[in-house]
């Protein structure tokens, strides 16, 4: 049998003259919480759109366990959608049972699966009340609730996260990463980079339509040149300049940051460094994601 796993494969497409994707093409497993970031614009939505099938490409193939994604797959799909998308004079709990009918279960089956949800996200005193009349936060735990209430085999979330209270994020997170521990393979946007970093065991970062980075967090962290921080107090400002392939970037609360070329040798950095005086740090500085990201954007805007 084939890993499941959901893929996404040079999918273009243009609205009008704007080009909102190009070849972006990105694979989830099963069990793996992808993240999806991007500045606005980018082109998240589009894909998640795309990968649903409520969009068509231009070209390019959304495919799930090797096939392309057929109708039948596609309501396998538990979306969330950016816009949300919820009837809002609907109670909570006989809208999520709704929901799960129309994705083919039974109508028993259904209200148990909304009554599960509806205690999973801390809406037991909510269940009856109007959609309308719920806090932007509870709506939105409706809305997970309502992606999840026919037991997906893909979880495809827009900005599952946003508008969330600290509380709110915690009960999300456990519910997508429960979800992927029973082999769902998991996909969300947002702009909480930190969320992303913290949860996601895979990170892409799109930008203008187009990957520009997708690696685990680990593996985007150590991608680009090996950057060290040296707390030398005694050291004059030249220190490190005699020692081959390093490059001083500047000082920073009193540590040299100092970029190597992939030939340099850190041991002699670090021999330099001992025959200044003492050597309080010696560090490889590795990059926040927000830092990644925010250079992907630099990159952007310079271009
Ligand atoms: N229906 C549409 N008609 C024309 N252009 C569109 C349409 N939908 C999206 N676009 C354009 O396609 C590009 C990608 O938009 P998309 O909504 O996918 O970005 P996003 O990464 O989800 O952004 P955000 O983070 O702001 O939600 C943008 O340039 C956007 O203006």
């Amino acid at each position: 049998m084939p890993e499941s796993v959901l893929e996404i494969d040079r999918i273009s497409k243009r609205y009008g003259n704007v080009t909102a994707l190009r070849d972006m093409t990105f694979s989830v497993r099963a069990g793996e919480m992808f993240g999806f970031v991007g500045s606005n614009g980018a082109g998240k939505t589009t894909t998640m759109r795309i990968a649903l099938g409520v969009l068509a490409a231009d070209s390019g193939e959304v495919r799930f366990d090797g096939a392309p994604l057929d109708l039948r797959m596609r309501r396998r799909i538990g979306y969330m959608p950016e816009e949300r998308g919820l009837y809002p004079k609907m109670r909570a709990a006989q809208q999520l049972a709704y929901l799960g009918e129309l994705h083919g279960m039974s109508r028993h089956g259904a209200r148990e699966a909304a009554d599960r949800w509806i205690d999973r996200l801390g809406l037991t005193e909510r269940r009856d009340e109007e959609v309308q009349k719920l806090s932007l936060g509870n709506q939105q735990r409706v809305q997970l609730a309502a992606a999840l209430v026919h037991e997906p085999d893909i979880l495809v979330l827009d900005e599952p996260f946003s508008g969330l209270d600290p509380v709110a994020v915690d009960v999300m997170s456990q519910v997508l990463r429960d979800a992927c521990d029973s082999g769902v393979p998991v996909v969300f946007s947002s702009h909480q980079l930190d969320l992303v970093q913290r949860l996601c065991d895979r990170v892409g970062i799109v930008r203008k339509g187009e990957m520009v980075a997708n690696g685990t967090v680990e593996e985007l962290r150590d991608s680009g040149p090996t950057t060290l921080l040296v707390d030398v107090p005694n050291a004059p400002a030249d220190w490190a300049e005699g020692t081959a392939g390093v490059r001083k970037l500047g000082v920073e609360s009193g540590r040299t940051r100092l970029e190597l070329s992939d030939d340099a040798d850190d041991q002699a950095v670090l021999a330099a460094a001992m025959a200044t005086g003492p050597v309080r740090e010696f560090a490889r500085y590795r990059p926040a994601l927000t830092e990644l990201f925010r250079n992907a954007v630099t990159e952007e805007s310079a271009a």
